[in-house]
Order: structure tokens, then sequence, then C-alpha cells
């Protein structure tokens, strides 16, 4: 049964909130200000129908939607959304009690992602490779996706035939896509053991098709270019699937941001380092020591050092810095230090920064929770919170990146 609600505003995953008889009853793509018909099971409202639209309300983008759990506000005006994500990451600071100025959202635009992670799944009338719907294990077959570059959305056509070929299994399975500069490189995981034959078929389709890259649980079945990317001018090859910032220009201003406030230092560490996106571009002013617990990140790293030109010296350290954070005594060698955890924060390593005395601090994050936890740690041991801006990485969903800036003032002798 449906009823009118009122929304009163967004919840921290983009749904409309309003007030229910029982509680919060969240409404997922109404607006706040609008009044909706909604089927309220519990305490979620499927929306059907918008009596009185929010003069925010814009038409989606892209006809998947509503249906595909990619994005949750397409809906929503350009400020407005700007403004909600870094309302996030303001109410995040204030919650832990942190006050500093909080920079305008730097935007993204759409046609920019040059990474998917997409779901793909044999059926019988033929292989679905797309997003999961909201909520769920369904996966829905896409046929545009407005934020992807728009290399990757052409090419979903021969990596349907890609998958297709290589798929032996009727589990979904993953296809990880990036657009690397000498072109796309493809890597599929859990899509079952496909027999001999079956990897040859896929490995001359992916030459005829131009791939630069094809691999399959990690293995590189063929690579007829190195599907690299050129951080401080290096050539580096990421591993098959492995982390990368989703969009290139929000790297690119994050990477000049951490840089230009940790470049008074000599001698920098990078925590948390992935493939070195901070550290290759900080070695063009200092040596760095990157750490990191992914070995094949650590590997791709020191290969791009290695052939790199002009850059001061890098080391790796492949460590668990959850278990075993760097400690206080081993940061003070460093003038500055990075560090870009994945969503889980970097609690235990916050605390050894906090007591340490290393003077200058980046912290990089996509949870703005558990930044605003470790900020509040660095806080407790002496840090200064200079600034914090939020990045948009990932448009029109809920995340909001973050780059925040400390500094140590020198304890007086
Ligand atoms: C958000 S990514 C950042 C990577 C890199 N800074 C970049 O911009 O590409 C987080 C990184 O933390 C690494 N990581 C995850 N858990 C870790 C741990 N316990 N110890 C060390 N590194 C870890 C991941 O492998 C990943 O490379």
């Amino acid at each position: 049964m449906s009823a009118p609600l009122r929304i009163e505003r967004l919840a921290a995953q983009g749904d409309g909130v309003a007030k229910g008889e029982r509680g919060p009853v969240y409404v997922p793509f109404a607006l706040p200000g609008e009044l909706v018909n909604a089927a309220v099971a519990g305490d979620r409202g499927t929306l059907v129908a918008v009596l009185e639209p929010s003069a925010d309300r814009v038409e989606p983008a892209c006809r998947h939607f509503g249906e595909c759990g990619g994005c949750v506000l397409q809906h929503l005006a350009p400020a407005a959304y700007r403004d909600w994500k870094r309302e996030k990451l303001v109410q995040a600071l204030h919650h832990r009690g942190l006050e500093a100025p909080v920079d305008n959202l730097v935007p993204c635009q759409p046609a920019s992602r040059r990474r998917a992670a997409l779901t793909a799944r044999k059926t019988h009338g033929g292989l679905i490779l797309g997003y999961n719907r909201a909520q769920s294990h369904q996966i829905i077959d896409i046929a545009e996706c407005p934020i992807l570059e728009p290399a990757i959305v052409a090419a979903l056509p021969m990596l349907r035939e890609v998958a297709t070929g290589l798929c032996s299994t009727d589990k979904p399975f993953r296809v990880a896509v990036t657009l690397s500069e000498a072109g796309l490189d493809v890597a599929l995981e859990g899509a079952g053991r496909p027999s001999e034959k079956k990897r040859r078929a896929a490995v001359e389709f992916a030459l005829r098709a131009g791939l630069a890259r094809l691999s399959l649980d990690g293995e590189i079945l063929v690579a007829a270019r190195d599907p690299g990317f050129s951080p401080g001018g290096t050539g580096l090859v990421p591993p098959p699937g492995g982390f990368l910032q989703a969009v290139a220009a929000i790297e690119e201003a994050m990477a000049a941001m951490v840089t230009g406030h940790l470049s008074p230092a000599k001698r920098l560490a990078d925590l948390f380092s992935g493939v070195g996106t901070f550290a290759l571009r900080l070695a063009q002013v200092a040596e760095v020591h990157a750490v990191e617990s992914d070995g094949a990140a650590l590997a791709a790293l020191d290969r791009a050092f290695r052939f790199g030109a002009g850059l001061k010296k890098v080391t790796a350290e492949r460590r668990d810095l959850f278990r075993r954070p760097l400690t206080a005594k081993e940061l003070d060698r460093f003038g500055g230090l990075v560090f870009d955890p994945p969503r889980a924060g970097a609690e235990a390593q916050a605390r050894q920064i906090a007591s340490s005395n290393v003077p200058l601090v980046a912290a990089v994050s996509c949870n703005p929770a558990t930044l605003a936890r470790d900020l509040r740690i660095l806080v407790g041991g002496g840090y200064v919170l200079k600034k914090v801006t939020p990045f948009d990485q990932f448009l029109w969903s809920p995340h909001v990146e973050a780059v925040a800036l400390l500094e140590k003032p020198r304890r007086r002798r």
C-alpha cells in the first residue's frame, strides 16, 4: 500500500528520508522537500510517484538509472549534489569534534572514469555484463554508462565476447576493465577454468580486438602492449586487476595537493602506497619510502622507478600496516608522509604517526568516517589540521574522496 511522505533530507547512501509512523523511512530516488507516494515496507519505501518535485530534481543522464545500483544521485542538480557531498565530509569531521576549513568539492566530469569493475554471468539468453542492481545480486546488463570513458562503453560488446569465450561457470564473475595509455587492460576473475582451446581462442580474439592485455585470475594470457600510465614521467604497468585511482584528472589533482604540501621535505614516506600513485610523483622532489601489503603492486612500483628517469630514490617495503604499522621511531626519519588506506582507515598507523615528530602529513581517504576518526587521533597527538578538500571520484554515487593536510609544530627546546 502506498502512502504520501514528505522527504526531509538525504541519508548517507543518498536515499530520501521521511518521518514514518514508526520512525524514519528511506526512499531511494526521492529528494529533500519533495512530497512523494511510496510503497512502504518496514523502514524502506519504494518510490511510486513524485507528487511535488524538488526544484533540484533533474532528468537523469542514463537509461539504466533507477535499476542499476551504480548511481544513486543522477536526479539531483549539480550544485545541490556537490553541496551534499561536501556536507558529508563536514558532518563526519564535526562528529569527531574537528574544526577545519573544508574546501568546495573538486568535481569530476562524466565520461571520465577509466576503470570499471563489472559483473558477468552466463544465462540461457547469453552473457549479461554490468553492475548489480541496488541491494541485490541481480546483474543489470548495461548498454551505456555515462560515467565511464567512452572507449570503455564502446568496448562493452567486445568485453561480452571475451567473457563469453573464457567463461566456464554458471556463477557470476568479475570483469575489471581499465583504460590505460596503451589501450584496454581486461582482467577476469572467477570465470572458471577454461580449456586450453578456449584460452587460445580468447588470446586470438584479444589480439584481433586490439586489447592491450588480457588476464585471467591474475595470470596474463596475452599482453600485446604494456597497459601503462606515466605518474612522475614513469612507465608504470599495474598488475592485472590491481587498484588504481578511478579518474585520471582527480588522481592528478589529489597528487598535486599532496606533493605541494610535502615538497619542503627531503625524505618522505608513502604508506598504503599501492602502485606508487603518490610515491612516483613525490620522487621527483624527494627520496620516498613506499610501504604496502600487496607484493604485485610494490613490484610494479619498483619497476616503474627503475625504468623512470630523473627520479630521486624510491625504496619499497612490503608490510601489513594494520598489524605492524611503522612505529613513531621509524617514522621520525621522515620530513613528511602521505597515507592512503582502504575504507577501513588506518587507526593503528595513525596512532604511531600521532606519537611521531613527522612535521608534514597528508591523509588521503575514500571514507569520511574513518578519515575523521584517524584525523582525531592525529590532532590528539599535537597535529594541526590545516584544511580538508573533498574530491568527487565516483560521480553520482554517495562516495566522497578527501585529502587532509596536517602539520606538527616543532617542539620548543
Ligand atoms: C586506497 S588504496 C591506495 C593506493 C595508492 N595510494 C593509490 O593511490 O593508488 C589502498 C592501498 O592499501 C593497501 N592495503 C590494504 N590493506 C593493507 C595493509 N593491511 N597494509 C598495507 N597496505 C594495505 C592496498 O593494497 C591498496 O594498495
